[in-house]
């Protein structure tokens, strides 16, 4: 355990570089898979990018997932895109969240590689200055509420999905970057209420506690809600909303800007500990029971 924080650096430097760790680490400059596992498809009129999460069947949150999702995050600030919605394209799943493959039996520097792609591509959504809208037509356990709860807007399509931070009933934590992002948008006696027992909140119930801020009956309605949303943007300057928005979010930035490092070597240890295996083992086999 003591030599975690060392052999990650290690590991990480070994993969991109000997610069000072994290501020160099870039993950972007890989080439993304020939077959896209996220398309993107920007309204000429509007200028507003529909990013539709595409890798079946659940739209797990694995490397190379997260590095393509990095990489279009980046694209879109180049090209000044007015807005990013985010959907999914299957008809029943957002995403289910973060693939428990990466940490299941995973050997520690393949979960260190992992985790600061989550975490950089996470600050990347997180902060951009694009106005950015989840259009949930799917159920979005853990990782995939995350991704929700980092967009500045929520449409949810009810009734019948689930979202929440369920991560205790795997036996694992959500980290305290994903407890500021349940905070910002429900407070904390919903939070604390939340987490503690992993609850996955029907659509409604979402709507009820602020967890999301529309429920809508169908992905397209969805769509036209989250244009409607980014259009209230049109006339405002992009520099002061962009500005305003880091304010809003500074603790999260600051949180990963400052235990980017802390935060990966606590990762580590708790993923590979064996009581989370277990957990892990027990919820893979839960999964595979119910899709047979
Ligand atoms: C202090 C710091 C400590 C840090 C500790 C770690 C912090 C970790 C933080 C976040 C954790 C996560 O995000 S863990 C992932 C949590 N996700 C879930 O709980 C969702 C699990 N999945 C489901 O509930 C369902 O799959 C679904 C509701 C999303 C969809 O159901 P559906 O019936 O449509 O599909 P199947 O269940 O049949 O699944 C199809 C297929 O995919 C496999 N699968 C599903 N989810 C995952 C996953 N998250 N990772 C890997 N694989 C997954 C499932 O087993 C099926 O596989 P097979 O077809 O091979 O059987």
């Amino acid at each position: 355990m003591a030599g975690i924080y060392r052999s990650t650096r290690y590991v990480l430097q070994n993969a991109f570089g000997s610069r000072s760790l994290p501020g160099a680490v870039r993950f972007y400059s890989q080439k993304p898979d020939p077959a896209p596992l996220i398309n993107v498809d920007v309204d000429s009129k509007t200028g507003v990018a529909t990013v539709t999460m595409n890798s079946p069947p659940v739209n797990t949150l694995n490397t190379p997932f997260l590095n393509e999702m990095g990489g279009v995050i980046k694209e879109l600030e180049k090209n000044k895109t007015r807005g990013l919605i985010l959907t999914s394209s299957s008809n029943s799943v957002f995403s289910a969240g973060l693939d428990i493959m990466e940490m299941y039996k995973a050997p520690r520097d393949q979960m260190a590689v992992f985790w600061t792609t989550l975490q950089n591509t996470w600050l990347s959504l997180y902060r951009t200055g694009i106005p950015t809208v989840a259009a949930i037509n799917g159920h979005a356990p853990a990782g995939g509420c995350l991704l929700a709860l980092s967009c500045e807007y929520r449409v949810m399509v009810g009734p019948k999905f689930t979202i929440g931070l369920n991560e205790t009933q795997l036996g694992i934590v959500a980290p305290p970057w994903f407890l500021i992002c349940m905070r910002e948008a429900v407070g904390p006696r919903q939070t604390e209420l939340a987490l503690t027992s992993g609850k996955m909140f029907t659509a409604t119930e979402a709507l009820n506690i602020g967890l999301v801020d529309q429920l809508v009956s169908n992905k397209e309605e969805a769509l036209a809600e989250a244009h409607k949303f980014i259009a209230r943007f049109a006339k405002i300057p992009p520099l002061a909303r962009k500005l305003t928005k880091e304010f809003t979010r500074q603790e999260g930035i600051k949180y990963m800007e400052e235990k980017m490092l802390d935060d990966l070597e606590t990762f580590v240890d708790v993923a590979s500990s064996p009581s989370a295996q277990k957990g892990m083992e027990m919820y893979l086999e839960a999964l595979k029971k119910k899709s047979t």
